[in-house]
């Protein structure tokens, strides 16, 4: 059966593998190292020409809770064989490192630094897992639902995903991310009371099923609620579902609001189009159409080229799943750590796959907007001690087609990594949800329409500077020539 325990942390969720390293670090007198690790992506999600970020406040939430309770450390003791020292070594770790991130709404994109943590080479490992988890997670839903989003228009958008999320914390985390990312409202009433996020409902089937009769069903919602949708689809829409949902409508008069009919099934442009016609016949022009089932950014899309009639949709399993691409797959590498020496060495993942090779050293992204109509020009990525701001204009160029290059002057560039944490103290304060939600808002509306469209979108330019791509090549080189010399 489930242990419930009184004194349960989030410290152990992480993969045993990285407390199997801190006890390796700490016997070897080398868990207080300097390390520098950064979170990135390799691959835009969903083929998108941008993500946006999500999962920061979480990130805080977890951060501040981290300490080994005494369970925690009771668990450690019987189910591993870690040594007494190194559990006392947990029982008073406490989190010390620097956190810098992308904002939550901020747009990232693959190859950049999203996350970077700078502290003991023990903390960097211990909190890998929880960020990634995090992460991923979110910023896939906030993408997803900027993708749906950017087809609706100004049209409503409602998330109804909570029934088919992966869990209660997916449903949970999965709604604030789709708000960040432009729906209006959630359907999950805790959502709604944790977060402040508008919160929307209609009725089910089974309200219609309990009367086994549209009308009495209507009627009998109305009489108990002031704003009233009506779910039309259960017998016959056309013939049943509208016509009832009008005659309640008119009987009940301004004693309701009645904002609408819900469709969930069918042909929902033929149907739309018809239950338009009534509504409007019957007097009801702003009564509006909602629909729902099953719906996501294509046949959104679809249904507008055939004219549906269609001004609220509620979109769930295709959104709260990232039904197609189930997964970010953002990865969290070492990119400096300190030698024998105290100096801080840059450090590199080869591969025979050159977008697998990583890009060392402690660096910052630059989102570089030209000053005349704020317009997005690209990231450009820095070793952390560049300031791009200082330069009259700078030459930015595809890390691996350097042929593909251009100068950019009269530019603004922005730091896109944020200090969150320094040295262990929160130093970011975290903003609004409606800041976040309008903060992606502004963020889509600087990028030029060509990296916005859901079919082939342009590749967004991130760069290196100069500096940034001889170092990698050098560090490529030498571990090359180390590797050459070595005589096993
Ligand atoms: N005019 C249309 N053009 C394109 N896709 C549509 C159109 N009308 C409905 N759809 C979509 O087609 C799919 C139809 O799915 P499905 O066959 O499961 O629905 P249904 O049989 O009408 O309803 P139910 O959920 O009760 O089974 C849904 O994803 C729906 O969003
Ligand atoms: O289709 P989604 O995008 O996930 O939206 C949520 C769905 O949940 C509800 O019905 P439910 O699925 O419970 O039953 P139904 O499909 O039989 O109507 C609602 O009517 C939507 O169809
Ligand atoms: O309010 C609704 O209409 C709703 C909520 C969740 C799932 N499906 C529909």
């Amino acid at each position: 059966m489930t242990q419930i325990y009184p004194d349960d942390s989030l410290t152990l969720h992480t993969d045993a593998y990285q407390i199997n390293m801190m006890q390796t670090y700490w016997e070897q007198g080398i868990h207080n190292k300097h390390a520098v690790f950064e979170v990135f992506f390799r691959k835009m999600p969903f083929q998108n020409g941008y993500a946006i970020f999500a999962g920061l406040e979480r990130v805080v939430n977890y951060i501040n809770n981290l300490h080994f309770t005494d369970s925690d450390i009771a668990y450690l003791r019987e189910s591993q064989d870690y040594s007494e020292g190194f559990l006392d070594y947990l029982r008073h770790f406490k989190f010390d490192a620097t956190i810098r991130s992308a904002r939550e709404g901020d747009l990232v994109f693959n190859n950049e630094p999203l996350m970077q943590v700078e502290g003991s080479l023990a903390t960097c490992q211990l909190i890998e897992t929880a960020l990634l988890n995090i992460i991923n997670y979110q910023t896939l839903i906030a993408t997803k639902a900027a993708r749906i989003k950017s087809v609706v228009g100004d049209d409503g958008l409602l998330e109804f995903g909570t029934r088919r999320a992966q869990e209660l914390d997916a449903a949970i985390w999965g709604t604030r991310a789709a708000y960040i990312g432009g729906f209006d409202a959630t359907s999950n009433v805790r959502a709604g009371k944790i977060f402040g996020i508008p919160i929307s409902g209609t009725h089910a089937h089974a309200l219609v099923q309990t009367y086994r009769n549209d009308y009495q069903a209507f009627m009998a919602y109305a009489q108990t609620h002031h704003d009233c949708v009506f779910l039309v689809d259960t017998y016959d829409t056309l013939r049943s579902g509208v016509p009832s949902a009008i005659k309640v409508a008119k009987e009940m008069g301004d004693k309701i609001n009645f904002q609408g009919v819900r469709i969930d099934s069918g042909d929902m442009a033929y149907i739309s189009k018809r239950v338009r016609e009534q509504l409007d016949e019957a007097g009801f022009p702003d009564a509006k159409i909602y629909a729902s089932n099953d719906l996501d950014e294509k046949t959104i899309q679809n249904l507008k080229m055939q004219g549906a009639k269609i001004s609220v949709w509620g979109v769930g399993t295709k959104l709260i799943t990232a039904f197609d691409q189930p997964a970010l797959g953002a990865v969290y590498k070492m990119v400096s750590i300190e030698d024998d020496h105290h100096k801080m060495v840059d450090t590199i993942k080869l591969s025979n796959n050159a977008e697998k090779v990583s890009t060392p050293g402690r660096k910052q992204v630059w989102r570089i907007t030209k000053r005349a109509d704020a317009k997005s020009e690209g990231d450009y990525i820095t070793l952390y001690d560049e300031d791009p701001r200082n330069e009259e204009s700078i030459y930015m160029f595809h890390p691996s087609f350097t042929y593909i290059n251009k100068t950019v002057s009269d530019f603004d560039a922005r730091p896109v990594l944020t200090p969150i944490y320094d040295h262990g103290k929160q130093v970011y304060d975290l903003p609004a949800i409606d800041e976040i939600k309008q903060y992606a808002h502004d963020s889509l509306e600087s990028l030029w329409d060509e990296y916005k469209r859901d079919l082939n979108p342009q590749d967004y330019p991130v760069d290196l500077s100069q500096k940034l791509y001889d170092h990698k090549m050098n560090i490529i080189h030498s571990v090359r020539d180390w590797v050459s010399k070595k005589d096993y």
